[in-house]
């Protein structure tokens, strides 16, 4: 569960007397999630989310990704906005965090993709990209291959001690990654954070993007690979079915493009998202406060994605 700062009910109320969205009926924390605290806010006029921002989403960046969300919403697709309150601000603080209130979406996050939801991710994927093309606000990737380095070095004296040997496994990976990660690929504006539990979806339908707090600009081709690694296994990180990940890439490709010179870096590319997804995990791993109400994730599971892309160099062929 997310929780990382308690809002009680009183700061919340005052908070929602800033807006034009009725008076606090009910807030719940929310259960999914990892990076940041997330409430459900029932009101007299509706139901929202109230997020406040934690670890890992610097004040400065809010604006780079609410200019995206809306752009993205402009443009027709299910993304939530963050409202404003009647100065017209849409970051507040709220028990000394930033705080914002973001539009609700109905749908849920499915645990067990099928090949049909997956076509639809891809499909929405591909919207978002070609929605994206013109946007002209830039964000650096905080969680690029510039930083893998640093995130390897911050965390790699305890690697070993999630896994014996996984330091030597990741350093070596990471070398030649790193070595030779694509200069010359189409950049964009990118989601970088597309998992299962950040698409909502009712049936076979999209009904909500959430969760940019990862957005930036980077090689278009990396989100798809980074996608394909959060769609294709299951949460152990086996290989759960090539179908999923082939239906992925259709969906994507009845919106938007892959050249055949991203879809040759595709394997690279996916090996990368592992050391990203895999470094990250195995930083909140050793260092998430044993008070935290939050559900770690594994890193390992990304360890055997990363042997899976290894073992498999003609998955995208
Ligand atoms: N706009 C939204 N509409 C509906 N549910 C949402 C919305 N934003 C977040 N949620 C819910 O909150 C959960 C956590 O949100 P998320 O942005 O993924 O958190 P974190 O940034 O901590 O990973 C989601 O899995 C979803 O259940
Ligand atoms: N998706 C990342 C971690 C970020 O979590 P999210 O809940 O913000 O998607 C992972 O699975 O490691």
């Amino acid at each position: 569960m997310a929780v990382y700062t308690q809002v009680s009910a009183e700061a919340l109320a005052r908070f929602l007397a800033g807006y034009d969205h009725g008076e606090l009926i009910s807030a719940k924390g929310i259960a999914e999630g990892v990076e940041n605290s997330n409430y459900l806010v029932d009101t007299t006029t509706g139901r929202f989310i109230l997020t406040l921002y934690e670890k890992r989403v610097d004040l400065a960046d809010l604006p780079f990704f609410f200019a995206m969300t809306d752009a993205l919403a402009d443009a027709g697709n299910p993304v939530p906005r963050a409202l404003p309150d009647r100065a017209g601000q849409v970051i507040q603080t709220l028990e000394g965090r930033p705080a914002c209130l973001i539009e609700f979406l109905s749908g849920v996050s499915v645990s067990h993709p099928t090949a049909e939801q997956a076509h639809a991710a891809g499909a929405a994927l591909g919207a978002l990209h070609r929605s994206l093309a013109g946007f002209a606000p830039t964000r650096a990737n905080s969680m690029g291959v510039a930083v893998w380095p640093k995130l390897f070095a911050d965390c790699s004296d305890q690697l070993d001690s999630i896994q014996p040997g996984l330091r030597a496994r990741v350093g070596s990976a990471l070398d030649a990654i790193v070595a030779t990660w694509p200069t010359d690929l189409p950049i964009g504006a990118i989601h970088a954070d597309l998992f299962p539990d950040n698409v909502l979806m009712l049936g076979d339908r999209v009904t909500g993007l959430i969760d940019f707090y990862f957005a930036c600009t980077d090689i278009i081709a990396y989100d798809v690979a980074i996608t394909h690694s959060a769609w294709s296994f299951d949460a152990k990180g086996v290989a759960l079915d090539p179908a999923i990940g082939q239906a992925l890439l259709a969906g994507y490709r009845t919106q938007a493009s892959l050249s055949d010179a991203e879809v040759a870096a595709l394997p690279l590319l996916a090996k990368g998202a592992c050391i990203r997804f895999l470094l990250t995990r195995a930083w909140d791993w050793i260092n998430t406060p044993a008070d935290a109400l939050v559900t770690r994730k594994d890193p390992l599971a990304y360890l055997r994605r990363l042997d899976w892309y290894d073992a498999n160099p003609t998955a995208f062929a």
